[in-house]
């Protein structure tokens, strides 16, 4: 395929097209009665359990999409991505997380340079700042050991370490390390999130980690100055160099910022923001709250995942195969949505974190050689753990629109409880609805059925399920670190595999671009309004309009104002 040509001009693609229609003709009830299709429809790596079988799919569309993803150069880009290589050529950039949770001897070039020492060399001096900081040989300004850490970041600077951090706050080994400490995240430049993180916190036993791969973004930059205002108001100027520490590419603005370059832990313009919870943007903080031992494992469950990635055959690869059927789902089939589904609270925070990792990634409109895509990329994730969301939007996934889902599931709980004289354990009661709900999707309940049920004629129509719902089912033998970090690669790699089928940059986000640069024509205008009475102009009537009400009970603060709660 020349470089230019897009994915949908191929034989292979013209045949999964042409395809759809066979496959539109079947039902799963039907499918899943093949009891060879469903055990070939399998993946396993290391105890995680992959069944695709309630795919609307057959063996033939595997390897139709086997075949598209030779045409796609599938292996050609996998293999850039680990040498590399400037994938990312909008931002001329190597794309190397995979770099982050290499072991110490491996080695991965960018621009000739083998980065594995220099990121050994951050986890380093992380290790050792964690050590000194939990061992309460650090001390804030005042004498006292600090415990309680604020990680302030927006976007991939945020929503990677909060949900690696959620996951870990019940697994007994994590939580035992994180004994009488605390973590908390402000993302939102809302002032009302300054206030819930920190909420009885006492400036004097906090620490403050401004997380920013630019240390320009605008909501990360006034938090971090609010939190500056928040410690010198209570401890003074000098407290900041102990109360104050970053994680960022900008060593210079951090420097400028006033931290103290030694308490600064670098990354690298060759980690995307989302993709960056394994450099020193999540390692960092988790370390603070859990000690490195648990975040290395959590990196080596990372690094499985990498190896089985990069190693494995096509047919064998979970992420691969993830990434083509989803393919299959939101170009051939036309459904536009995912649902992300886990049977686990502890994973209550994967669903946000995928939603920018694969919305920011693979919503693109062009082609990596920016050619206009006659076909939609991306699609739109969404979820919530279950069985909570059962109880919440499941009705429109089981009888209004098609969503595929992916149910993610736990062998052994985090938190065993089983009470004395129930019919099953807590977890197992959670587990039934775990394996109720991809059959329920799939087969559904006809009227016959309803009718041998005696259900009165008027409730038939309500009644029935059309079943034929896609869902994929991945089953997990614990939740530990190890096992969290092989989940976040898992969805690294199918989104980037998605992203490398449909021949678009997965790693640039143009599109975050101009809503920023509006808001800082906004921001001038209120400033000027407020200080100096400025009308507001060089808006649209619709603006204009709603930023005069805005304005109006204008009383503009004339000194520093910090949250009361
Ligand atoms: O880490 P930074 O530079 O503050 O950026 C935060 C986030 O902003 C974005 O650039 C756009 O939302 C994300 O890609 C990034 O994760």
């Amino acid at each position: 395929m020349a470089s230019s040509a897009l994915i949908c001009d191929t034989e292979q693609w013209k045949a999964l097209q042409a395809h759809v229609g066979a496959i539109q003709k079947t039902h799963l009830r039907d499918l899943m009665a093949d009891a060879d299709r469903c055990k070939a429809m399998t993946a396993e790596f290391e105890g995680i359990f992959l069944d695709y079988s309630r795919q609307q799919a057959t063996r033939e569309t595997i390897e139709k999409l086997l075949k598209l993803a030779e045409a796609a150069k599938l292996k050609e880009k996998i293999e850039k991505m680990f040498k590399g290589e400037k994938i990312n050529s909008t931002e001329n950039r190597s794309v190397l997380h995979v770099a982050l949770r290499a072991p110490r001897d491996a080695v991965i070039n960018s621009d000739g340079v083998n980065v594995v020492p220099e990121v050994w060399s951050v986890k380093d001096k992380i290790k050792q700042f964690s050590e000194t900081f939990r061992s309460g040989s650090w001390v804030g300004a005042t004498g006292k050991a600090l415990t309680n850490v604020v990680s302030v970041g927006i976007g991939g600077s945020f929503l990677g370490p909060l949900f690696v951090h959620t996951a870990l706050q019940t697994d007994p080994e994590a939580a035992e390390c994180a004994k009488g400490r605390q973590l908390r995240f402000l993302a939102n430049v809302d002032p009302v999130d300054v206030a819930r993180s920190i909420k009885d916190l006492d400036p004097e036993t906090t620490l403050v980690v401004v997380v920013s791969k630019t240390f320009t973004t605008a909501e990360t930059m006034l938090n971090a100055r609010t939190l500056k205002e928040w410690i010198i108001s209570s401890l003074g100027p000098q407290a900041v160099s102990k109360h104050m520490i970053a994680v960022s590419t900008n060593l210079k603005l951090v420097k400028e910022f006033g931290i103290d370059p030694n308490n600064a832990f670098a990354f690298w313009d060759w980690v995307g923001g989302r993709y960056s919870v394994c450099s020193a943007v999540g390692v960092l903080p988790l370390s603070l709250q859990y000690g490195f031992p648990i975040v290395q494992k959590f990196l080596e469950g990372a690094s499985s995942i990498d190896n089985h990635f990069h190693s494995s055959s096509f047919d064998k690869n979970i992420p691969v195969l993830l990434g083509l059927l989803s393919v299959w789902n939101v170009s051939f089939l036309g459904y536009p949505a995912r649902a992300i589904l886990p049977y686990s609270q502890a994973l209550e925070k994967l669903a946000p974190h995928i939603q920018q990792l694969s919305m920011e990634s693979n919503g693109k409109g062009v082609s990596i050689d920016g050619v206009q895509l006659p076909f939609e990329t991306g699609e739109i994730d969404f979820g919530e753990p279950g069985t909570n969301g059962q109880h919440s939007f499941y009705q429109l996934i089981h009888q209004g629109r098609v969503i595929p889902c992916d149910f993610i599931g736990i062998v052994k709980s985090q938190q065993p409880v089983y009470l004395k004289g129930e019919t099953v354990s807590n977890h197992d009661e959670l587990m039934s609805n775990f394996f109720a709900q991809p059959d329920a999707l799939a087969y559904g309940k006809t009227p016959e059925q309803l009718h041998s049920e005696k259900v009165p004629e008027h409730l038939i129509p309500h009644k029935t399920f059309k079943g034929n719902r896609p869902s994929l089912s991945l089953l997990l033998p614990q939740l530990s670190a190890y096992e969290i970090g092989q989940l976040l690669s898992i969805y690294e790699h199918r989104i980037a595999v998605q992203g490398f089928i449909w021949g678009i940059n997965s790693f640039d986000q143009w599109g975050v671009e101009l809503g920023k640069s509006l808001a800082s024509q906004v921001r001038k205008q209120l400033h000027g309004s407020r200080m100096e009475g400025k009308p507001v102009e060089g808006f649209n009537h619709s603006t204009s309009s709603l930023l005069a009400r805005y304005l109006a009970p204008s009383t503009p603060f004339d000194s520093t104002v910090l949250p009361k709660v």
